[in-house]
């Protein structure tokens, strides 16, 4: 049997690796014909696809680095770890608002200054440790309003934790799913909009993928609604804020702190701003949690075709029927694919054991188990409807 080749873009953790049979894989940086891209935030855009390619595997959430629409019409499903990384992000963000509400970062910088710059020590240094800690005092989390836009796996978190440290959670997402508003503490009060939101928190937090719809989703006009003093936390992407927009209101006193994990060149060196260098999801823990189920959801799907939290297809998981051959099918959603798919089968004499077709936005995807041998004109024949994109025999 051929290896499946996996090309690896960025350090995945060992522990997600492991689990992947050499004597089935080959994984390595250096593959030129892949059938599987392996990656956390490698740019794909710039990358040409190569023909060889069957998936994408993301050990993360954003897949804003991967031109998933474009793979989608090639058939490339891209696979993402929802959840494997939230906690890792959402304590991220608590710390957030702990570093902007007793200006931490500041506070730690003046403390340093004193013996690196100033050479002080003993006395004299706790003379001025005393007398300088009053340009730091912050205010407590209990009381305050937090806002929280995007109730996924993150969010939620964020939002139950925040709720447990005494503040108030506001809560906004027009397309929560049913397992968040399941997971959310019912004490976060759901409003009805971005500006509602912005209007009655002191501190905002994002939790949205960067796509059309969120790029520059807090802009000017919104900043401006937010209370004297607020805190924007962003731990989404750095294309979720205009920036230039909330470093003036930080010039002008409107906004307190910006903390961002996505630093900008004007971003990281302004005295309002906190940018850490993209860490939200840099603990072990996280690492080995998306790696270990990104490498499974691409093994399954290379090994049984099997789809499990691709971003661009839908979930299609059916268990192998014995003694037959499967055949995995990508096309365009219109009417009559799923006959002209069976014809091609009927007229071919296969009988066919299991079978299940599903759909998600312009494309649809079948996994059918067929009883005698298929042979290269049939798939020949399927690729050759209208509609179908790729067509691929599984071996048993
Ligand atoms: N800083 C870091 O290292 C990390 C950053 N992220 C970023 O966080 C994002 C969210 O991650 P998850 O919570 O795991 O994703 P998720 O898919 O579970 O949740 C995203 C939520 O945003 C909502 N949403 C979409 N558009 C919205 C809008 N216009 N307004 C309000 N809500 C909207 C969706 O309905 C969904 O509930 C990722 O796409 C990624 O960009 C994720 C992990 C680590
Ligand atoms: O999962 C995400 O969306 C992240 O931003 C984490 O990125 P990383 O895997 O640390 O490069």
């Amino acid at each position: 049997m051929t290896k499946f080749a996996i090309q690896t873009l960025n350090a995945i953790s060992p522990v997600g690796l492991q689990r992947l049979d050499r004597d089935v894989f080959d994984v390595g940086t250096d593959i030129r014909r892949p059938r599987a891209i392996l990656l956390r935030s490698a740019d794909l855009h710039s990358v040409e696809v190569p023909s060889s390619l069957y998936a994408v595997a993301r050990a993360g959430a954003g897949t804003n680095n991967i031109p998933v629409d474009r793979l989608a019409a090639l058939g490339v499903p891209v696979f993402n770890t929802p959840g494997a990384n939230a906690n890792a992000v959402k304590e991220l963000v608590i710390a957030g608002m702990l570093l902007a509400a007793r200006n931490l970062y500041h506070a730690a910088d003046y403390t340093r200054d004193l013996v690196a710059d100033k050479h002080l020590s003993g006395a004299d240094l706790d003379k001025q440790v005393e007398a300088g800690k009053k340009q730091f005092a912050g205010f407590e989390l209990p009381g305050k309003t937090l806002g929280v836009i995007g109730l996924g796996a993150i969010g939620v978190l964020v939002a139950n934790a925040a709720q447990s440290l005494g503040l108030k959670v506001l809560g906004y997402d027009p397309a929560v799913t049913v397992k968040s508003a399941w997971q959310l503490s019912p004490q976060v009060e759901q409003v009805a909009s971005v500006e509602e939101l912005l209007s009655r928190s002191d501190m905002i937090t994002l939790h949205v993928p960067l796509v059309e719809g969120t790029r520059g989703l807090i802009n000017a006009q919104r900043v401006a609604l937010m209370p004297e003093g607020s805190v924007v936390l962003n731990f989404a992407r750095g294309g979720v804020v205009d920036e230039a927009a909330v470093l003036e209101a930080l010039d002008s006193g409107h906004l307190h702190a910006y903390v961002n994990d996505f630093p900008s060149e004007a971003g990281a060196i302004h005295p309002k701003v906190i940018a850490l260098p993209h860490l939200g999801a840099s603990t072990g823990e996280a690492e080995d949690n998306c790696a270990v189920m990104a490498v499974d959801q691409l093994s399954d799907y290379l090994l049984h075709g099997n789809i499990r939290n691709a971003v661009n297809f839908p979930e299609v998981v059916m268990a192998r029927t014995p003694g037959t051959t499967r055949l995995g099918i990508f096309n365009e959603n219109k009417p009559n694919m799923i006959g002209q798919i069976t014809a091609a089968l009927a007229e071919a004499g296969l009988n066919v054991a299991e079978f299940t077709n599903k759909s998600k936005g312009e494309y649809a995807y079948t996994l059918v188990d067929v009883e005698g041998e298929v042979k290269d004109a049939l798939k020949e024949r399927i690729l050759a409807i209208d509609g179908v994109i790729r067509a691929r025999k599984i071996e048993g």
